[in-house]
C-alpha cells in the first residue's frame, strides 16, 4: 500500500520563513492563498492585470502585485493560472524577473510532463495537486478537515524538494486527510483520465443520457430530473462515506438486485474499451495537442457545448427545482 502522510509526519518548517508567491487568484489559487495565509505563511497574491481576480484578493485582504513584482523577491512561486496560461506567463512574467534558484510550482503536472514548461535546472520542481475543486480546498479547511493530495518531485537541486512538497500540502490542510507521493506522469495522466472519464464527462454524459430516456419515453423532467441527478448526489455521499458495499446495504434489495445485474449492461465491455482508448490519447500526448490546438481556436467546442448545455431541458428544469428546493422553508 501507499504511504500516506499525514500532520503528524510533517514539518511546516521546510516553508515556514519562505516567500511564497501564488500566481493567479481562481479556483485554486484564492484556496491556496487563504489557507497558507491562515497557516501563517508568508503568501503574496501575483496577478497580471486589476480585474476580477484583484478586485477577489483584495477582498480577502492581500495586497495583489502584478506577477513580475510578486515573484521578483519570491522563494517558491506556485502556478494556479489555467494549464493553457502558464506558458506565456511563464516565458513573459516569471522567467526573466524571478529569483536565480526559486522553486516552482505546480497543483497539476501538465505543463511539465508535456513539456510546454521547460524549468530551469537550478530550480526545485515539484507539485502539490488537492485532489477537490478549489472551493472544496477551502470549505474543508475551514471546517477543520482537508481534501487528500498528490505530491511529485520534479527536480530536487536543494536536496529538501519533497519535504517543501509535504509542508505545502500540511498548510494546504491537505495532510489532515492524508497525503500520497507520485510522480508528474502519475497524477497528469490519472488525473485527466479520471476527470475525461468519470468525475467530468462520465457522469455528466450518463446524467444526460438517462434524463432524455426518460423524457423521450413520456416521464415529467422533474420526475426524472430528482432521480437521476438530485439523488445521484445523496447516493454519491453514501459511496464517500462509506464504500460501495456501504452503499448497497443503504438501498433497497430490488435497487441492489437491480444495479448489480443492469449496471453492467450498461457500463459494458464497449465502454471499458472506449476508456482504454481515452487513456491511451492521454499516455500518447494526442489529447494534450487536441487541446492546446483547441485553446489556441479561442475554445470554440468548449463555448457550443456550454451554450448547448444552458438550453438544454435537464438546466432549465434543474435551475427552477433548485429555486425552490433549496429556499429555507
Ligand atoms: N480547478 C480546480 O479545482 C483544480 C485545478 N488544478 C490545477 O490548478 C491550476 C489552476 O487551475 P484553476 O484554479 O482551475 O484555474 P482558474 O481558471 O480558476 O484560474 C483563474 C486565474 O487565472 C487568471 N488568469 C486567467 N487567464 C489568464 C491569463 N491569460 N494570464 C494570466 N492570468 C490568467 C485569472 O485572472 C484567475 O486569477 C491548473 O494547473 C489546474 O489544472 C488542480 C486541481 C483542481
Ligand atoms: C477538480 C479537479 O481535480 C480536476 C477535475 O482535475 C480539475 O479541475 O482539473
Ligand atoms: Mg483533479
Ligand atoms: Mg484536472
Amino acid at each position: 500500500m501507499a504511504k500516506i502522510y499525514r500532520d503528524e509526519d510533517i514539518n511546516i518548517d521546510y516553508v515556514k520563513n519562505k516567500k511564497i508567491a501564488i500566481l493567479g487568484y481562481g479556483s485554486q489559487g484564492r484556496a491556496w492563498a487563504l489557507n497558507l495565509r491562515d497557516s501563517g505563511l508568508n503568501v503574496v497574491v501575483g496577478l497580471e492585470r486589476k480585474g476580477e481576480s484583484w478586485k477577489k484578493a483584495e477582498e480577502d485582504g492581500f495586497k495583489p502585485l502584478f506577477t513580475k513584482d510578486a515573484v521578483r523577491d519570491a522563494d517558491i512561486i506556485v502556478f494556479l493560472v489555467p494549464d493553457m496560461v502558464q506558458k506565456n506567463l511563464w516565458i513573459n512574467s516569471v522567467k526573466p524577473y524571478m529569483k536565480r534558484g526559486a522553486d516552482m510550482v505546480f497543483a497539476h503536472g501538465f505543463n511539465i510532463h508535456y513539456k510546454l514548461i521547460d524549468p530551469p535546472h537550478d530550480s526545485d520542481v515539484y507539485m502539490i495537486a488537492p485532489k477537490a475543486p478549489g472551493p472544496i480546498v477551502r470549505r474543508m479547511f475551514e471546517s477543520g478537515y482537508g481534501v487528500p493530495a498528490l505530491v511529485a518531485v520534479y527536480q530536487n537541486v536543494s536536496g529538501s524538494a519533497f519535504e517543501k512538497a509535504l509542508a505545502i500540502a500540511k498548510a494546504l490542510g491537505c495532510a489532515r486527510a492524508g497525503v500520497i507521493e507520485t510522480t508528474f506522469k502519475e497524477e497528469t495522466e490519472t488525473d485527466l483520465f479520471g476527470e475525461q472519464v468519470i468525475l467530468v464527462g462520465g457522469v455528466m454524459e450518463l446524467i444526460k443520457a438517462s434524463f432524455e430516456t426518460l423524457v423521450k419515453n413520456g416521464y415529467q423532467p422533474e420526475v426524472a430530473y430528482f432521480e437521476v441527478l438530485n439523488e445521484l448526489k445523496l447516493i454519491v455521499d453514501l459511496i464517500y462515506e462509506g464504500g460501495l458495499v456501504h452503499m448497497l446495504k443503504a438501498v433497497s434489495d430490488t435497487a441492489k438486485y437491480g444495479g448489480i445485474t443492469v449496471g453492467k449492461t450498461i457500463i459494458d465491455d464497449h465502454v471499458k474499451m472506449n476508456m482504454v482508448k481515452a487513456l491511451e490519447r492521454i499516455r500518447n500526448g494526442e489529447f494534450a495537442r487536441e487541446w492546446l490546438k483547441e485553446y489556441e481556436n479561442g475554445m470554440p467546442t468548449v463555448h457550443k457545448e456550454l451554450e448547448e448545455l444552458r438550453n438544454s431541458l435537464i438546466e432549465k428544469v434543474g435551475n427552477e427545482i433548485r429555486k425552490m428546493i433549496f429556499k429555507k422553508a
